[in-house]
């Protein structure tokens, strides 16, 4: 199910500001990308023209291409509602829908692209998801009760689920454990590496021991200051990102020397 990733002359706008410019890189199928950089300099940005969520928003557009297997997202023939199905997204807070079970969460994704089920294939669906983000154990009793009656970790891996129900090639996650605690964080990390065998995954962290932990490639975004557009500064193997990188900006990072 995972596919790889080709981004090509990458420049992204918000209404006349550039907020990133001239991204080029490739990410794995069946791997762990992980984008790190200082505050502003475009990784959430970047994140969600890979599924293009960015178009949401009132004059933001791209120029460029994003090219999942050779496909370009942005083609004119594509619809961005079959790529955001694609392409899955895990935001940094947990949002489950509040008023809906915890059943109905993991099917949502599905009932928005209007696809019907019978009621057994849909409780298979919601075991299966719940099972493949390792909460169906702690939730399998209670099925019908609110999603928002879970802890955070919880409800993060019910995002999950619902992300997964809907079979994406790629999984983006936008600093999925920013707001969760340590325990919670790592029962995250232990899934992201279980998932990684049937997804691709691209996650922005601000933490570099995560980034060390789950990833095996690691992209390093900079920013020259402020008005200025993001940039790719390297990609590279995430063990050479942060033993030797190549760049000097990257190494200064990587070692709190800024950012
Ligand atoms: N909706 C928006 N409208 C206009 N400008 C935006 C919008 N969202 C982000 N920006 C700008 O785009 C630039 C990149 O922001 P972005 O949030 O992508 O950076 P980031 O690297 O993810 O930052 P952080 O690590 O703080 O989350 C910033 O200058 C930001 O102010």
């Amino acid at each position: 199910m995972a596919q790889r990733i080709d981004v090509k002359d990458l420049n992204i706008f918000y209404g006349s500001f550039k907020a990133v410019a001239d991204v080029n890189m490739t990410i794995e199928p069946r791997s762990v990308t992980a984008f790190i950089g200082p505050s502003g300099c475009g990784k959430s940005t970047f994140l969600r023209t890979l599924n293009r969520m960015h178009e949401v928003i009132p004059g933001a557009r791209v120029e460029g291409t994003v090219a999942v297997e050779g496909v370009d997202l942005y083609g004119s023939e594509i619809d961005p509602v079959a790529v955001r199905r694609q392409v899955g997204m895990v935001f940094q807070r947990p949002n489950p829908f509040p008023t809906m079970s915890i059943a109905e969460n993991v099917l949502a994704g599905i009932r928005l692209n209007n696809r019907k089920m019978s009621k057994s294939e849909g409780q298979d669906l919601v075991e299966q998801s719940l099972r493949g983000a390792n909460l169906w154990n702690e939730v399998k009793d209670r099925l019908d009760r609110p999603g928002s009656g879970l802890s955070g970790g919880q409800q993060q891996r019910l995002c999950i689920a619902r992300a997964i129900a809907v079979k994406p090639q790629v999984l983006l996650m936008d600093e999925p454990c920013s707001a969760l605690d340590p325990i919670s964080t790592l029962a995250i990390e232990d899934l992201i590496a279980e998932l990684k065998s049937q997804y691709t995954i691209v996650i922005v962290t601000h933490n570099m021991q995560q980034a060390a932990r789950v990833s095996e490639k690691t992209a390093f975004f900079n920013i020259a200051g402020t008005g200025q557009p993001g940039r790719l500064i390297e990609i590279d193997d995430t063990a050479t990102m942060f033993s030797s990188p190549k760049e000097q900006a990257t190494e200064d990072y990587i070692s709190g020397r800024f950012g």
